[in-house]
Formats: structure tokens, C-alpha cells, sequence
């Protein structure tokens, strides 16, 4: 089938089973060559093809609407609601989102990219519906691994309360980017469905096959009806949170589907339906991914699989990983944790050498920061390493468990600043602003790899504070740096500096070597600091920069308000310290998905705007 001619998901009602199989095998060779070719979440989407389709032949969007926790797995929707021919954009600029976007089609009711809303939003989305007096299912489907972070949970317990009802579809699959983790997920592999619910559950397949299938695929009789209902399971978990249950269920299998979701669709009340699938299915280097690498893929030639491609340079993410990996040969204290990212932040290594002192808490940023502090206070050094964005999540933790009692430890924030092509949800742009707000912390961004060595190990050296030790998505050259080489904490770089220039030009992380680059090429009378600390600030340097009657242009590639320049700003201000500054950055609102450099362009935040910007002080301070 031509799947760019699908305009909505109302064909589907025409079809019968064999021909939902083949439609469920055009999409999955589409996604194959299509996100082997442009990058993109892989395997979370070919498992839930045969889910997906019988979602929409079941209910009826945008009437009924359906919800994908994360939504990096509602790739096969956006092809049933019309979208195929765009999949060539994916996650570019202007192009396709990776994820739900209400601005892309009516049939998106909902947007994220962090985990677990899904269920708070249906719950919010169901008593809306019925306080309007309004028709239409809400349905949302969650991962097993979202199901275990503390918001859904929030969420579950809260549902089962209201009258209101939700059909939550729990895609089960065992796995997060890797391995799920945690009892919840060992009491899910141990689920065995119910003999009842499998008997009657075949009664309504048999009566399938003999019905001509078609648009009445759901019409069940009604003894049929009451033998599964009456079935339905309630001594489950779910049960205890006041929900009824159905499954497990095959969710590779049209005829469990639509009979599971034919019944849900006739409850009155909120439903779980425990779906098995096997994430990547279809292509077996995706079936058989235990650490996630077919998650997010980069583009690459679909009949080889993902190659592994020798480089002269490593991704930050992995030169931490490798430094602390050292650092806990030496120190036994040393802890690592992570939130459900052993990929993405390369520990893979670490976690294989020390099983016992590294830990995979799950989606579960609040506990893993909360679960540090407690390691901490028993004197224990813990490394937690979490992306930007999702540090949003733990803000509490981080000040009220850790900061107010000075906890000792080091929280590496990956993905800090524009990550790219996940788009709005996931630049790591706002942590200086909303770190530097909070007493005790250290914040540190490094150059090169070097600097962040040395910057790992004077955490260690110290140990007694919280360090945040910030550092982007994307690559850089590997340095050698002994564990006992430091650096001071609260000092900045002076990397061009002459009294006689009139701009200092303040940045930090590998911006400053882009910046130092073009200075030294164009012979420019400008001064350069690396502000490797954004807390404290270095203020005896602050203090000759006013001695000295700099005017100061402070470059950041983060949200302006609150950091770097704000801090700058309001030390001298508070002082009376009359300074001119102009300050780069990212105004008041949200970066959208692209490539780095288009992001920068679009936010003028470009090196070649800071050198127009360069060139436009000087110009007005040779005029004056
Ligand atoms: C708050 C938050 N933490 C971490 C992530 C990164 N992340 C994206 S998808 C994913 C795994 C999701 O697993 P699951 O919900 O089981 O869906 P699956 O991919 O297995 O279908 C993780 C950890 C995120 N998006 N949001
Ligand atoms: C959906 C999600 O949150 C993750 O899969 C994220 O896309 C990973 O980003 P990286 O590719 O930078 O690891
Ligand atoms: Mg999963």
C-alpha cells in the first residue's frame, strides 16, 4: 500500500485481518528505510505497529484521542493520520517532530518528550471531557518503563479514584532504552494471563473468524460480551489502585488486540490493558538490543545495521564516563547512578567493572537524586550524570535534598545546552539559569576535555559540596590528564588579555576556543576569559575588568535570563559598580528542533553574529 496516500485512519474500518497484516508490514519496511535514512526513534516504533493500527481501527480519532507517553513511539500513528510523505523531514528544522505535536495534526492531542505525563494529561483530559458533557475515549498508551516513574504512578493512583475513565494501554516490552529494571518490571515478566480471560478471549476469536470481519469486527455478542467482562481481572495491581485490568495480550496480534480493545471500548470505568511486545520488531539487530542502541539511531544503511565508525574524536558523554571509570578504580566510595541512560551516557563500561557500585534507578530522576543524597550522607561519593532537560524533573531534590545540607557529590548534566534535533523538550538550556539560584552548588563548564578532567578531579579532591559539571551532546578531542592535576575553584581563564584592549568578550565551554580562534585570526583588540565557573564567579576578576573600564560582551548559547550575564550583571549591580555590558543569548522562549547550526542562526547566538556583534562595539568605541 502507498502509505503517503493515507489522508486519516478511516480506511482502515474497511479492512479485515489479513489485509491489517499486510498494512502492519508496509509500515514496518517504511519505517526501516525511512528512519535508517534520516535517524530517529527505531525500535520503540516498530514495536508498536500492529498496537497502533488496531488503535485506530478501534476508536475513532480525533473524536476518541490516543496519547503516547514520551510520544518518540507514535511514528506508525503520524503515518495512519496522514503524515508519511513528510517522513523525510523527521526532526529537522521546520520538518516532522519525533514526537506528538498538537501544531502538526488534530489527531495529536497531547505533546511531550519527557516521560510519564501521559496519564496525568488523560486524567486531566477525561474529567474535562465530562464536566463539558462531551463524547470520545481518552486512550494512552505507556511504556513499561514510563509506567515506573513517579508521575504515573501519581497519576494511576489518582484515576482509580475518579469516576471519570481513561483506557491505559501498557506497552510492555521489557525494556526501557535497555534493559528495564526495578520489581515492577520482574512482577510484569511474571504476569501470565488468566485462564477465564484466555478462554473467553478465544470465544471472541473464533467468533471473528467466522464474522466477516470488516466493520464489525467489534460487535460482539452480547454473552461473549458479559463472559469476558466478567473475567476481566481485578486481583492485579491495577486492582489495588481501584482500575480494571485486562491481558496479557499478544500485541503483535490483531485478533487480541481488537478483541481487548473492542471490550475496553464498552467498559464504563478505566482499564489497563497489558500489551506484550517485543520492541524492534522486525528487524532482528533491534530484537536483540539489550543496551538500547536501535533506541535513537543515527542514519545509517538499514541491510548492515549500525556500524561502529572509528573516530579521531569521542562524545563528552563518554570521556566523563571513562575519567570517573578511573576515578572508581582508585576510590571504592565512588558510586555511579544513572536514570534509565546507560547508553546515552556511555556507562556501559562502568557498569559491567562495578555491578555492585553502579546503579540504573529507571525513569526515576527525583529518586536518583534523592537516592544520591542518601548515599552521600552516609559517606558514600556519589556520581549521578542525567541529561539537561530531564534535571528538570529533580529540581526539588536537588535543593532540598542535597543543596540545604551541603551534600557532597558530583551531578553530571550531559546534553547541556542545544541538543538538536529533539527539539523544544529536550535542549538543555535552562539548568545554569535554574541551578545558580541555589546556595552551595558549584557549577562548572569546561573548554575541552582537559579542563573537565581536571574539573572531575578536584571534585574528588574536595569532595564537599554539590558540583555540577555541565557538558553538550556532540563530540571533542580526548586529553590525558593525571587525577592529580585540579584547578581552582571560582577561577576563569584569561586566554587573550592586554589592559589596552577596550572589549572583553566572557564565555564559556567550546566556545571559547571558537571565539579565541576568530580573535587571533582577525588580530582584534578584544580580550577573551573563559568563565569555566558560573558559580562562584571569579569576582577578583570581575574586579580588575571594572578597574579597568572593560566594556564586557558576555556569550552564552543558553537561556539569557539568569545566567551567566544575569549573574554578571547583578554582582555589579548589587556593588554599584557601573558597567556596559552587552549580553548574547537565548531570550524568553523555546528553541525549536534542527540542526545545531540553524538553531544558532535562528537565536543569532552564531559565532558569525558574535563577530558582527564584535565588530559593531568596536566600530561605535572608535566613533566615540
Ligand atoms: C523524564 C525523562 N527521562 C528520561 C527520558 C529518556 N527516555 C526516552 S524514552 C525512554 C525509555 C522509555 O521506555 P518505555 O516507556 O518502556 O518505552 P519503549 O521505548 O520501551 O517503548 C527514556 C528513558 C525521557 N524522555 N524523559
Ligand atoms: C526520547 C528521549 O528522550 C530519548 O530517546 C532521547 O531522544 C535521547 O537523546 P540522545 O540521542 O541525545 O541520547
Ligand atoms: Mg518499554
Amino acid at each position: 500500500m502507498k502509505l503517503e496516500q493515507i489522508k486519516d485512519p478511516q480506511f482502515l474500518k474497511q479492512m479485515n485481518i489479513e489485509e491489517l497484516e499486510e498494512l502492519a508490514q508496509d509500515i514496518r519496511t517504511f519505517i526501516i528505510q525511512n528512519v535508517s535514512q534520516t535517524g530517529g526513534h527505531f525500535s520503540s516504533n516498530l514495536g508498536v505497529v500492529e498496537l497502533t493500527i488496531a488503535l485506530h481501527y478501534i476508536f475513532n480519532s480525533p473524536t476518541d484521542k490516543i496519547i503516547f507517553d514520551v510520544g518518540h513511539q507514535s511514528y506508525v500513528h503520524k503515518i495512519l493520520t496522514g503524515r508519511a510523505g513528510q517522513f523525510s523531514t523527521l526532526r529537522q528544522f521546520h520538518g516532522l517532530s519525533g514526537f506528538q505535536k498538537r501544531k502538526e495534526s488534530i489527531h495529536d492531542a497531547w505533546e511531550a518528550g519527557h516521560s510519564s505525563t501521559a496519564l496525568s494529561a488523560s486524567a486531566g483530559m477525561a474529567v474535562a471531557r465530562d464536566l463539558n458533557h462531551e463524547k470520545g475515549e481518552i486512550i494512552c498508551v505507556v511504556g513499561d518503563a514510563a509506567l515506573m516513574s513517579g508521575e504515573s504512578f501519581e497519576a494511576l493512583n489518582y484515576l482509580g479514584s475518579i469516576s471519570s475513565k481513561v483506557i491505559i494501554i501498557l506497552n510492555d516490552n521489557n525494556m526501557s532504552i535497555s534493559k528495564n529494571v526495578g520489581g515492577l518490571s520482574n512482577f510484569f515478566s511474571d504476569v501470565r494471563m488468566s485462564t477465564q480471560y484466555k478462554n473467553a478471549r478465544n470465544n471472541y476469536i473464533s467468533f471473528l473468524s467466522k464474522s466477516n470481519l470488516g466493520k464489525k469486527v467489534y460487535k460482539m455478542t452480547k454473552k461473549i460480551k458479559d463472559q469476558i467482562k466478567n473475567n476481566v481481572i481485578n486481583d492485579h495491581i491495577f486492582g489495588e489502585f481501584g482500575l480494571d485490568y485486562i491481558g496479557p495480550i499478544n500485541g503483535h496480534d490483531f485478533h487480541d488486540l481488537l478483541s481487548a480493545l473492542a471490550l475496553a471500548s464498552e467498559m464504563d470505568h478505566s482499564v489497563v490493558i497489558h500489551v506484550h511486545t517485543v520492541k524492534g520488531k522486525g528487524y532482528p539487530l533491534a530484537e536483540n538490543d539489550y543496551y538500547g542502541v536501535y533506541h535513537g539511531v543515527p542514519p545509517f544503511d538499514y541491510r548492515e545495521g549500525i556500524r561502529h565508525q572509528e573516530s579521531s574524536t569521542i562524545s563528552w558523554s563518554e570521556v566523563v564516563a571513562r575519567h570517573i571509570e578511573k576515578w572508581m578504580h582508585k576510590d571504592e566510595d565512588i558510586v555511579t547512578i544513572t536514570p534509565a541512560m546507560i547508553s546515552g551516557s556511555c556507562l556501559r563500561s562502568i557498569f559491567e567493572t562495578f555491578p555492585d557500585r553502579s546503579f540504573d534507578v529507571g525513569i526515576a530522576e527525583e529518586h536518583a537524586m534523592t537516592f544520591a543524597a542518601g548515599l552521600s550522607n552516609a559517606q558514600k561519593k556519589p556520581f549521578i550524570t542525567i541529561y539537561s532537560s530531564f534535571l528538570q524533573r529533580c529540581y526539588d531534590q536537588i535543593n532540598h535534598d542535597i543543596a540545604r545540607m551541603n551534600l557532597p557529590c558530583l551531578i553530571g548534566v550531559d546534553r547541556s545546552g542545544l541538543v538538536g534535533a529533539d527539539g523544544e523538550t529536550h535542549h538543555g538550556v535552562f539548568d545554569i539559569s535554574f541551578l545558580s539560584a541555589i546556595p552551595h552548588l558549584i557549577i562548572m563548564s569546561p573548554k575541552d576535555a582537559q579542563e573537565l578532567k581536571k574539573m572531575i578531579n578536584t571534585v574528588f579532591h574536595h569532595f564537599d559540596s554539590p558540583y555540577i559539571l555541565r557538558f553538550p551532546k556532540g563530540s571533542t578531542e580526548d586529553m590525558n590528564v593525571d587525577l592529580d592535576e585540579g584547578i581552582d575553584i571560582g577561577t576563569w581563564e584569561k586566554i587573550i588579555f592586554n589592559d589596552n584592549n577596550p572589549l572583553t568578550i566572557l564565555t564559556y565551554d567550546a566556545k571559547v576556543y571558537q571565539v579565541a580562534q576568530f580573535l587571533m585570526q582577525e588580530e582584534l583588540p578584544v580580550n577573551l576569559i573563559n568563565a569555566r565557573f558560573i558559580k562562584p564567579l571569579d569576582e577578583k576578576m570581575l574586579d580588575e575588568l571594572f578597574d579597568l573600564h572593560q566594556h564586557l560582551l558576555i556569550y552564552e548559547t543558553d537561556l539569557m535570563t539568569g545566567s551567566l550575564g544575569s549573574l554578571i550583571a547583578h554582582y555589579y549591580s548589587q556593588r554599584h559598580m557601573p558597567m556596559t555590558i552587552d549580553y548574547m543569548g537565548i531570550d524568553d522562549h523555546y528553541t525549536p528542533q534542527g540542526q545545531l547550526d540553524e538553531l544558532l542562526k535562528l537565536e543569532h547566538i552564531h559565532i558569525d553574529d558574535l563577530k558582527q556583534t564584535v565588530k559593531e562595539i568596536l566600530h561605535e568605541k572608535r566613533k566615540s
